[in-house]
């Protein structure tokens, strides 16, 4: 049994606090919202993320870090990915020096254009044998309910990803390792954007070939940018690639495919934002993949489409027109 902190009561912190209960270990779960705390440590629920989902004894909350992480050996972080940043930054000094940082996150930091791990390592100065990942697949309601499915845990060092993959193995979770931290972040992130391209295909009420065209040329894109930054292509066609977009795109869950089919419905960014609670990291994380893409000079089509309509700047109806428009060129291009 190992002594877990997870910073973050959302939808996935907690549904994957089930995940590590299931497997074992003892999860401490920091929340911003001092009632959400409350709540989980007396209701056993977390309502407002996963109602009606039971939460097992041993996870408890508390709005105290330095509570939640004395003794942890593995630090979980699991709040919207612009806002690391400014909460690692007072955490930092809590956190045991031998702790192992995991980010849930799928997300591009704006304006510095770096990837989750590299803010963690940036703000408390761990190195890659302390920084790991964890992203396939994993819608959270879905997650909490028990349903099975598979992830991947990704860290430079093998013995630390086989250690995370130990940490998190539950009756219902499978979690394969793998040595390719960028491409299992960037293929989480770029996901989110698709499923934004995909979602506003279908609240144009385009059936599945459009989507499937939406997919896999999102697909074909997330390799370009994700090798061209030195990840291994294969890690795209795996879980943390293949798998998360499918999941995504597929899905009424998805926040992203959610906010994707309003704008395809007319509504704007802001009216979107402002009806839910929820994060839909692709509205950000389109900005940053785009300026990623543009500074390493690979062809991002799709990124700088959604980017487009997020931004108001093009319809969902254009952008679908404008990608079939523009010149005809290989597929392997
Ligand atoms: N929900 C899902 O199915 C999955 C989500 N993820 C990723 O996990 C990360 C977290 O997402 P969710 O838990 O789904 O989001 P959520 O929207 O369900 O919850 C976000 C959590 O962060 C907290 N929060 C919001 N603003 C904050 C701030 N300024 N400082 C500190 N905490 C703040 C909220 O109170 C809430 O507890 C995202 O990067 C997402 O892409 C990854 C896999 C699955
Ligand atoms: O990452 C996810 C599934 O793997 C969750 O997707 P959304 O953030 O779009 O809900």
């Amino acid at each position: 049994m190992s002594k877990v902190a997870v910073f973050g009561a959302g939808s996935w912190g907690t549904a994957f606090s089930i995940v590590l209960a299931d497997a074992g270990n003892d999860v401490t779960i920091w929340a911003r919202r001092e009632d959400v705390c409350a709540t989980i440590n007396d209701s056993r629920e977390n309502p407002d993320y996963l109602p009606g989902i039971e939460l097992p004894p041993v996870i408890t909350a508390t709005h105290d870090p330095e509570l939640a992480l004395a003794g942890a050996e593995f630090v979980v972080l699991a709040v919207p990915s612009q806002k690391l940043r400014e909460n690692l930054t007072q955490w930092a000094d809590l956190i045991p020096r031998d702790a192992v940082l995991v980010s849930l996150m799928k997300g591009v930091e704006l304006g510095t254009l770096k990837r989750m791990s590299e803010v963690i390592a940036e703000v408390t100065g761990a190195g890659p044998e302390r920084i790991g990942v964890v992203s396939g697949p994993n819608l959270a309601m879905e997650i909490a309910r028990r349903e099975p499915a598979a992830s991947v845990v990704a860290c430079a060092d093998d013995v630390v990803a086989k250690r995370l993959r130990d940490l998190c193995h539950s009756p219902a979770f499978r979690p394969y390792s793998s040595a390719d931290v960028v491409g299992c972040e960037l293929g989480g992130a770029y996901k989110n954007v698709i499923g934004l391209g995909v979602g506003m295909a279908v609240g144009l009420g385009f059936g599945d070939n459009t989507t499937a065209s939406v997919i896999t040329r999102g697909l074909a894109e997330t390799a370009r940018l994700a090798t061209a930054l030195g990840a291994d292509p294969m890690t795209l066609m795996g879980l943390a690639g293949l798998g998360d977009l499918v999941a995504t795109c597929s899905s009424p869950l998805s926040r992203n495919r959610s906010f994707g089919e309003k704008l395809g419905r007319g509504m704007t960014t802001e009216e979107i934002t402002a009806s839910t609670r929820m994060v839909a990291e692709g509205v950000k994380s389109c900005s940053s993949l785009l300026d990623l893409a543009n500074r390493a000079e690979v062809y991002a089509p799709i990124v700088d489409h959604v980017h487009a309509v997020v931004e108001g700047k093009m319809t969902a109806a254009d952008m679908l027109s404008s990608l079939i428009d523009r010149d005809t060129k290989s597929e392997r291009d």
